[in-house]
């Protein structure tokens, strides 16, 4: 089967795509990939480390305002669209899956033109704009939340999940605690906010620097590249506490995950399909600055469920995220039941039920 997938700007995308494409290689051999994003996305640098063949268009999101770049966008769509039946027909493309991200609009509407199988994949409970567009061209719409299912024509929905969630199974926690400097035999937090780190995230947790040293847990504090050095001098000024790591971005965060007992972190779809699927409990900080509030509602899905605290970022103080941690972490019956609630909400199998999708609809030949 040939696969050309498509997804970006921020790891909550990319991510997704990524793990279907490995849990694919995993059954079948001969399957032909082909990644197509943008040159300033994510996605140029992660894909191209994965080995997997990465080719870019050229374009830019909506403005939800009215705007002159708006005009430029649709130019720049037309143009996107050209270059994607180009790039898909020179690849011969069986099946194309658009995981999220404006880059996916021409690529994926562009196949539906060609008549290519298409599914979109959609990470969140609220639907971003382009995956909203794609859905009145593509064959599949694949959900992970079923709140997600009303904004799309009902005949086309499919309850996947996740790739993301199938991929980060399996994985040696001591090796992962041991790859970023913890100690397995303590109990760890993994601090981050999402893909590109989170400012309000970093700001709450420099304040309680101090506070989190004498602690008898470790943290994983991953700060977001752009956020790294500055965090870092912070810290130097808080004296290094030697019980908090700092890390730019993690790599290998299946490995990091297994080996974490309580995540806090904004409330990304891809991210709380892995804390699910492996029933890690959390503290879920989401993003207010996205569309629709679609974290906040990410978030509920989870707490409302008892797999997670949700602290809104209005209400984020330095103390109160500590205090948080240590309510959970260090009440092992508390942490006991968040875990077996975070695992009742996991889809594990999501990168199969998507593969099934897909070889379903390649087996009905649409071309
Ligand atoms: C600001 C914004 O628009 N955020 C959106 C974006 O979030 P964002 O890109 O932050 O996405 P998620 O939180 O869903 O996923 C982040 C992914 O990056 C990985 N990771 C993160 C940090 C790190 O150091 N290393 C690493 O590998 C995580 O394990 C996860 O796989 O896409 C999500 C999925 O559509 C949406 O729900 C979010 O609202």
């Amino acid at each position: 089967m040939k696969i050309a997938v498509s997804g970006g700007g921020t790891g909550g995308h990319i991510y997704p795509a990524l793990a279907l494409i490995r849990e694919i290689q995993k059954n079948d051999k001969n399957a032909e990939f082909l990644y197509i994003g943008t040159q300033s996305g994510l996605e140029s640098s992660i894909v191209p480390r994965e080995n997997i063949p990465f080719q870019s268009i050229h374009i830019t999101g909506f403005k939800r305002k009215l705007s002159f770049d708006n005009v430029k966008t649709v130019i720049r769509f037309i143009k996107g669209v050209k270059d994607s039946k180009k790039i898909l027909k020179d690849f011969n493309a069986d099946i194309v899956i658009g995981t999220g991200g404006y880059v996916c609009g021409p690529v994926v509407y562009a196949a539906a033109k060609l008549g290519i199988p298409t599914i979109v994949h959609e990470q969140n409970s609220v639907p971003g704009l382009t995956n909203k567009f794609l859905s009145r061209y593509v064959d599949k719409v694949a959900v992970c939340f079923d709140e997600a299912a009303s904004f799309f024509p009902k005949e086309k929905v499919i309850m996947t999940g996740n790739p993301r969630a199938t991929e980060v199974l399996g994985q040696n926690a001591v090796n992962g605690k041991l790859s970023v400097g913890l100690d397995p035999a303590k109990q760890s937090v993994l601090i981050f906010g999402g893909s590109r780190g989170a400012r309000p995230i970093n700001e709450a947790v420099l304040k309680t620097l101090a506070q989190l040293a004498v602690k008898p847990y470790e943290i994983l504090y991953v700060t977001g590249e752009v956020h790294y050095e500055n965090v870092k001098k912070e810290a130097e000024l808080a004296g290094n506490p030697s019980n908090i790591k700092i890390k730019p971005f993690i790599h290998n965060m299946p490995e990091v995950l297994a080996g974490t007992d309580l995540a806090v972190t904004r409330a990304g779809a891809t991210t709380l399909a892995e804390l699910t699927s492996l029933g890690i409990p959390s503290i879920l900080i989401p993003s207010p600055y996205v569309t629709n509030n679609h974290q906040e509602k990410n978030a509920r899905a989870l707490s409302d469920h008892g797999a997670a605290e949700l602290l809104l970022e209005q209400d984020l103080t330095g103390s109160k995220l500590v205090d948080s941690i240590d309510r959970i972490l260090l009440d092992d019956e508390k942490i006991r039941e968040m875990r077996a609630a975070a695992k009742k909400i996991g889809v594990p199998d999501s990168a199969n039920r998507l593969y099934a999708v897909m070889q379903e609809l390649v087996s009905q030949g649409k071309k």
